[in-house]
């Protein structure tokens, strides 16, 4: 192809996008597990995987190989025909979901798998109420926005946001959550380990009085596992962290060595997203089927939800998680990165903390001007998570050479 300057895709893209992004002044055109190029042929080191999707690495040979068959097989069939790779992908994604969470609505994001959720919820327990966490995100669709904390996503919107349904605990606080599970509450949500809200890992504690309370009262805890899921923390999912090791054997939290009612931790539904289909868009709210039975015949949809396409790069993906055991990789590579970092000698750090892969650090001063000389100067792709934190979301495929060499960018720019 001509080499067209870069300037006119940047041009392009930012004449005719809406304008709601911070647009980097670079064309990316090709990535290939934890690399990117941009258009100049310039090599990055990825640790955004588009916010934590490439778990399975970008362009992953598997995944592409289940897409390339698919779209010439079958892209589009609406989820009242069933279809061969939709039957497959749903048997897939069962078989390493927690015992008896195992119904599933399909969709495209996350957010929309949070508002299934919500409605899920509502019909579930015929109560409109929703207990969110502080520092918690859950998406920027309407529904989803009400259940997200960072006050500037939400005032813009103004009213058409329902805080008037939505109380917001502070993530761990016991005491608070007790007093916000009243009788008219649907559902406490959250995530195992806070994502947007600066890589904080829930504890045990608090999810265990969170799943008993909600037992309790008669509401539904939801885990938002979005973009903790598929491996990210070191398991399949982060909640398996935080069973009572009694209930922990080879694949956590499936044991199923209590029956459901009894296991400390297993939620009555579970947000997905992000990393299911290896990268294509797709979305899930999984449930148990006293959930999923209470919704009325026709109370949800989505054209797009469950396409043959995305199954089938779903069930390439998550047969590449198993077979390559994956979440023991991140465990592994995540505390060797995380032993790393900590051995950085900087006054600029004030705390190391993550789960797996799912990595921040937290300075003493914003994280911003460190980003961006990671990427200009370093050809290091990074995330933010609140202005302090400077966030890791490799593909789970990175190697140990292009965690070190991360390690030593990020040294480099902080002094
Ligand atoms: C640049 C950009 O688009 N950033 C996104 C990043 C979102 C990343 N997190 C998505 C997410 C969502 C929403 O998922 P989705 O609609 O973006 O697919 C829900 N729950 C959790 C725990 C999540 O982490 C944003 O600012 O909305």
């Amino acid at each position: 192809s001509t080499e067209v300057p870069q300037h006119d895709w940047l041009a392009d893209e930012q004449r005719y996008d809406s304008g709601v992004y911070h647009k980097h002044q670079v064309v990316m055109t090709r990535a290939e597990g934890a690399t990117v190029w941009d258009s100049t042929g310039r090599e990055y080191i990825d640790c955004v995987a588009g916010y934590g999707v490439a778990n399975v690495g970008h362009s992953n040979p598997e995944v592409v190989a289940a897409i390339r068959e698919q779209a010439g097989n079958l892209i589009v069939m609406p989820q009242t025909l069933p279809n061969d790779k939709r039957a497959e992908f749903l048997k897939e994604l069962v078989s390493v979901l927690p015992a008896g969470v195992d119904r599933v609505f399909l969709c495209n994001s996350g957010a929309e798998a949070v508002e299934a959720a919500k409605k899920f919820a509502i019909t579930a327990t015929g109560r409109t109420k929703f207990v969110s966490m502080k520092r918690g995100f859950s998406g920027r669709t309407l529904g989803a926005l009400a259940l997200t904390w960072e006050p500037k996503y939400r005032e813009p919107f103004g009213v058409a946001v329902d805080n008037e349904h939505v109380s917001f605990v502070t993530y761990g606080n016991i005491e608070e959550l007790r007093a916000a599970i009243t009788d008219d509450v649907a559902a406490v949500i959250m995530e195992p380990v806070q994502g947007e809200g600066g890589v904080r890992p829930g504890n045990a504690e608090f999810i265990r009085e969170a799943r008993r309370l909600t037992r309790e009262k008669g509401a539904l805890l939801i885990m938002d596992e979005i973009q903790t899921g598929f491996c990210r923390t070191g398991k399949m999912f982060a909640i398996e962290h935080f069973c009572a090791d009694a209930c922990q054997n080879a694949d956590g939290i499936r044991c199923g060595c209590k029956a459901a009612e009894e296991c400390m931790v297993v939620p009555d539904g579970m947000t997905l997203a992000k990393a299911m289909a290896g990268g294509v868009p797709v979305g899930a709210f999984a449930m148990t089927a006293a959930v999923a039975d209470k919704m009325p015949a026709g109370g949800h949809g989505t054209t797009f939800g469950g396409n043959p396409l995305a199954m089938a790069a779903g069930v390439a993906a998550i047969g590449f998680m198993k077979r390559e055991n994956l979440a023991a990789q991140a465990a592994e590579k995540g505390a060797y990165f995380m032993e790393k970092l900590r051995a950085i000698k900087s006054s600029k750090i004030r705390e190391v903390r993550g789960m797996g892969l799912m990595i921040g650090v937290e300075l003493k001063e914003k994280s911003a001007p460190y980003i961006s000389a990671l990427e200009h100067d370093e050809a290091v792709l990074v995330l933010q998570a609140t202005p302090l934190v400077v966030r890791f979301l490799p593909p789970l495929t990175i190697s140990k050479e292009q965690i070190d060499s991360v390690v030593a960018a990020f040294e480099r720019v902080l002094t």
